[in-house]
């Protein structure tokens, strides 16, 4: 009689590492007696003390978006090698361990997850803000109404550059930096008006009401969008800055890098 051993069995045969995505204390320690194999702790926080651990700047809801992180960091920290055969343990449907993935190290198909956040100008903690506030903002709206809003993050002088004004800028004068808890206030209200604001690559905002005009064309954004996001993409080609836009017509948060679309995340599943 065959058991489940013997139909799942091939599932874990030839398994170079194991990726435990937020495991528990006791799932992490049932790793510890498992001969040849690499185990990678990857979560926003290493609560188990993993050896070997790649930091998510957020826990990412799509599953998909999660575990490409992990492996793109893996491979970037040289903790995994191109064409691993690796096996993944996330939670989708509860806050335990409740799903297993077998996935190939594919160093082809590369999103660029990681070097978006890692691997950019501006500081990953910058981006990490950002990202952030685009999506509280994405959720609360304004005044209980979607809004739409760019951030150009980083490479701010270039920007400044490919940009002009809409309007008074008002952090001309300001020496301001995201993240700061006032600060997101003033974005917030600001971001009811006009044009992209331009961050540097420490954080500092360097102007809101700038209308960008990149000279790239072409850049390929999702059917429905306009012009916020083709020129939200378009810039990333241009400069070496990185983009989150909130969309006020679909309500998602994007981020494009190099002019290309690296990152859509709901809002909602936060
Ligand atoms: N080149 C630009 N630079 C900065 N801001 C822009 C630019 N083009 C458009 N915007 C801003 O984007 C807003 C929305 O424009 P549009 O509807 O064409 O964009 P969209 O990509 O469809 O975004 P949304 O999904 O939020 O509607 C404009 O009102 C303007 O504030
Ligand atoms: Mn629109």
């Amino acid at each position: 009689m065959a058991g489940l051993d013997d139909v799942f069995g091939d599932f874990y045969t030839s398994v170079d590492a194991v990726f435990l995505f937020s495991p528990s204390g006791s799932f992490y320690e049932r790793f510890a007696d498992v001969d040849d194999l690499d185990v990678i702790v990857v979560g926003t926080e290493n609560t188990v003390n993993g050896e070997t651990f790649v930091e998510l700047p957020l826990a990412f809801d799509d599953v998909k978006e999660r575990i490409r992180f992990g492996i793109e960091g893996a491979l970037e920290q040289n903790v995994i090698e191109d064409g691993d055969e690796l096996v993944c343990t996330t939670s989708v449907f509860s806050d335990g361990t409740d799903t297993i993935s077998r996935v190939r190290a594919d160093a082809e198909t590369h999103t660029g997850i990681y070097d978006l956040f890692v691997k950019s100008r501006a500081e990953p903690e910058v981006i990490k803000a950002v990202l952030e506030l685009a999506i509280e903002l994405g959720k609360k709206g304004q005044k209980g109404k979607p809004v739409g809003a760019l951030f150009v993050v980083g490479d701010a002088g270039k920007v400044m550059n490919k940009s002009r004004p809409l309007s008074y800028n008002p952090f001309e004068k300001s020496h301001v930096h995201v993240g700061d808890p006032i600060v997101n206030v003033m974005l917030k209200e600001f971001s009811r008006l006009d044009g992209a604001f331009v961050i540097s690559d420490a954080g500092k905002i360097v102007s809101a009401y700038r209308y960008l005009e990149p000279s790239a064309e072409g850049v390929d954004i999702p059917k429905g969008l306009g012009a916020r996001h083709m020129a939200g993409g378009a810039i990333t080609r241009d400069t070496n800055a990185i983009t989150i836009v909130l969309s006020e017509s679909d309500g998602l948060v994007r981020a494009f890098k190099a002019g290309e679309l690296i990152l859509e995340v709901d809002p909602e599943a936060y």
